[in-house]
């Protein structure tokens, strides 16, 4: 199973993002914003975290500009799988390939902690090694993480099974506590917790190990 983990200038859980994948059996290329194009074979876009672009306008928007975004969006619209964490979820965002917008959080300062998180779906590639209802410890660090769409997106959202994941406290301000969300094929998900960071014992939580695990089982057999 190949996977790309995509670079923008102010990445920083690119590593991450590739150890996580590779622990799990995936095969990795780490592609730079300024290719135009995924390796043919690959199964997995991951966008990781970070502060792409300095985040100098909003999270997200340049990098969503990249050359590689157009790549993603036509991997994407053929059905290819497509996970985005905390900035990857606001490039996603931007992209159009997820609906809403991530807002300054409510409380206007830098949240970084370990947070409990609720599987809200087990109806997905990324969720499906999980049980609904469980609660989760990943950690979240982001001053952008307040997820935002009108009333009719959110209920869309929700009767049709997209709500990945929720916080199982109020962190940020988001609508509904929503943490992450799924595309209505269900093959692109974006969250703002890193469940990257959450994948050895030294993290101080494991349970990240299973949505990679599943993830790169699923796509090997796929
Ligand atoms: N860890 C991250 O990816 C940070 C995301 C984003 N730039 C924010 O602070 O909201």
């Amino acid at each position: 199973m190949k996977a790309a983990v995509i670079q923008f200038p102010g990445s920083n859980c690119d590593r991450d993002m590739a150890v996580a994948l590779r622990q799990a059996g995936a095969d990795v290329d780490v592609i730079w914003h300024k290719d135009d194009a995924l390796p043919g074979d690959v199964d997995l876009v991951a966008i990781p975290g970070g502060f792409s672009f300095g985040d100098y306008l909003r999270c997200g928007a340049i990098a969503a500009n990249s050359p590689i975004c157009r790549a993603i969006v036509a991997h994407a619209e053929r059905g290819g799988y497509v996970l985005g964490v905390c900035n990857g979820f606001q490039v996603l965002t931007e992209t159009g390939l997820l609906p809403g917008a991530l807002l300054r959080n409510a409380g206007l300062k830098f949240v970084c902690k370990t947070v409990p998180l609720r599987v809200e779906t087990t109806q997905s590639a990324f969720t499906d090694t999980y049980v609904q209802g469980d609660i989760l410890s990943v950690p979240v660090a982001h001053h952008d993480g307040n997820y935002f769409a009108d009333d009719a997106t959110l209920a869309r959202l929700q009767d049709t099974g997209r709500i990945a994941f929720s916080y199982a406290e109020h962190l940020n301000g988001s609508r509904n506590d929503i943490a992450g969300i799924l595309s209505a094929n269900g093959r692109v998900l974006g969250m703002m917790p890193h469940p990257e960071r959450a994948v050895d014992e030294a993290h101080g939580s494991t349970d990240g190990q299973r949505l990679f695990a599943g993830l790169v089982g699923q796509l090997a057999t796929a």
